[in-house]
């Protein structure tokens, strides 16, 4: 992200805003809007609104319906503090803790956006990964309701037949990863002129990402322009946020008048989450983790592990997720299945484990691929057989659990570490602010090392 600037004014929002955002005690004109750490548990019983009140007229009516179908009743706190901005059309940087419910937010301003009865490519959801795809398409289906069509453009698809797809019958709404809707965009398949709203979901990791930054710029400013439409960037992570607002404006990526909404600036990380940790030697590590298998019994697990380097690759070492995947196939006696997800397998192999995660007791052993909006509601326990790169790998792992909004229950992350490794992990909790609890290794051992 280019050159710094002042973001004082820019971060604001310098026309009127709705009035129940400029009446927020926590919002200014001058900086991000951004409200103090509630804890998210009291906030359904807080909010006065339903989620159609807050939509007021504003979003078709079978949205809606399709909305509480499913049990959206009441909103959750991001969607309370950005559905005004959203529905009023200002450009918006969506800024909201894992599991908050930014997903829906967007997809609300989608459906107030666009027009069912015009035959035109009119919104268009960006994301980083071909699994995050899939799930949006598939809440964005649910809320259409059959008015319109949404077409997934996502790597690994069948672009050929989509091309044709495309020319014959427009859908109303795209969502797609970068690479496959630029490559559409390049062979003519179809324009994005007529795009009334554009959605960046996980917007950092796809300014961070050297393969998807340079498609992300032409798609921001070459194939559509941010003064004939909404732009909406999402993340729960925005590193620098002041300055990405300054940029947003500074590259013409949004129009000068783009609204920050901070949902619980001081705490980044959800409050309901439960962290541990365990020093053990990297021999041990195999062993203590069937241990907390053993002695959690969790619903439904996600194993991170890290995504081989090329070094290690070349010396013929096997991946930690071979590592893990052939031990618990071997030793764990759970009911749970053992799956993988990883950033090398083919697409085919890739949607075979997405798809049987859904629905059923799980133990998905995992790269960094699945830390990024994979929405697994029954997800209870996260275990970081490998510790993450950086404190915001560290909190979307960790928000791989705990999503559902108004649930009581508590869910955990534990991080298996060596000794060395303590002072990282002890940077990531005094940046995302919060503790973590040791447990002691031999509390844990029922068995012989
Ligand atoms: N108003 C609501 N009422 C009940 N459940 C909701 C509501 N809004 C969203 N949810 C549920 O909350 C979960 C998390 O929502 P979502 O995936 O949008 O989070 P997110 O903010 O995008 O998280 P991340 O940053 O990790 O991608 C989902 O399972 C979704 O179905």
């Amino acid at each position: 992200m280019a050159a710094a600037a002042s973001t004082a004014t820019l971060s604001g929002c310098a026309r009127p805003l709705p009035s129940t955002l400029n009446s927020s005690p926590s919002s200014t004109r001058l900086a991000p809007f951004a409200s103090r750490s509630r804890p998210r548990r009291l906030r359904a019983a807080a909010a006065a609104a339903t989620l159609r009140e807050v939509c007021s007229g504003r979003v078709p009516d079978h949205v809606l319906q399709g909305a509480e179908d499913v049990g959206y009743i009441s909103p959750t706190e991001v969607q309370e503090q950005s559905l005004p901005v959203l529905l009023s059309g200002l450009d918006c940087i969506l800024h909201a803790q894992t599991g908050s419910g930014k997903t829906l937010a967007y997809l609300l301003a989608v459906f107030s956006a666009i027009d069912v009865g015009r035959s035109s490519v009119q919104a268009l959801v960006i994301v980083p990964t071909r699994e995050l795809g899939i799930q949006v398409t598939k809440v964005a289906r649910l809320l259409a309701a059959k008015t319109c069509n949404v077409m997934a453009l996502l790597d690994g698809g069948m672009l050929t037949r989509q091309k044709s797809w495309l020319k014959a019958e427009p859908p109303a709404i795209i969502v797609a990863t970068v690479a496959s809707l630029c490559q559409m965009v390049e062979k003519r398949a179809f324009s994005l002129g007529s795009i009334k709203i554009l959605v960046i979901d996980e917007v950092d990791f796809i300014f961070g990402s050297s393969k998807q930054v340079n498609s992300l710029r032409k798609i921001l400013n070459s194939y559509t322009a941010a003064s004939s439409r909404q732009t909406i960037f999402a993340s729960a992570s925005i590193p620098q946020h002041n300055r990405f607002v300054h940029d947003c404006v500074q590259h013409k990526w949004t129009k000068s008048d783009v609204v920050h909404v901070h949902v619980n600036p001081v705490q980044p990380m959800p409050s309901h989450l439960r962290h541990t940790y365990v020093i053990c030697s990297k021999k041990e590590r195999l062993h203590v983790l069937l241990s907390l298998l053993e002695r959690d019994a969790p619903k439904s697990v996600i194993i991170f592990v890290a995504q081989q380097s090329e070094k290690s690759k070349r010396a013929g070492n096997p991946p930690s997720s071979t590592l893990v995947v052939e031990f618990l196939r071997a030793e764990y006696k759970g009911t749970l299945e053992v799956l993988v997800l990883e950033e090398d397998m083919n697409f085919n192999a890739r949607a075979t484990s997405f798809t049987e995660v859904k629905g059923k007791g799980f133990l998905l052993v995992s790269t960094d691929i699945a830390s990024r909006g994979f929405d697994l509601p029954q997800t209870s326990h996260i275990y970081n057989f490998d510790l993450p790169k950086t404190a915001t790998d560290y909190l979307h792992r960790a928000g791989r659990t705990g999503r559902e909004p108004f649930s009581k229950s508590e869910c955990s992350v534990t991080t298996l570490i060596t000794e060395e490794e303590r002072f990282v992990l002890q940077r990531f909790q005094n940046e995302l602010k919060f503790h973590s609890q040791q447990l002691p290794l031999e509390s844990m051992f029922t068995f012989n090392l």
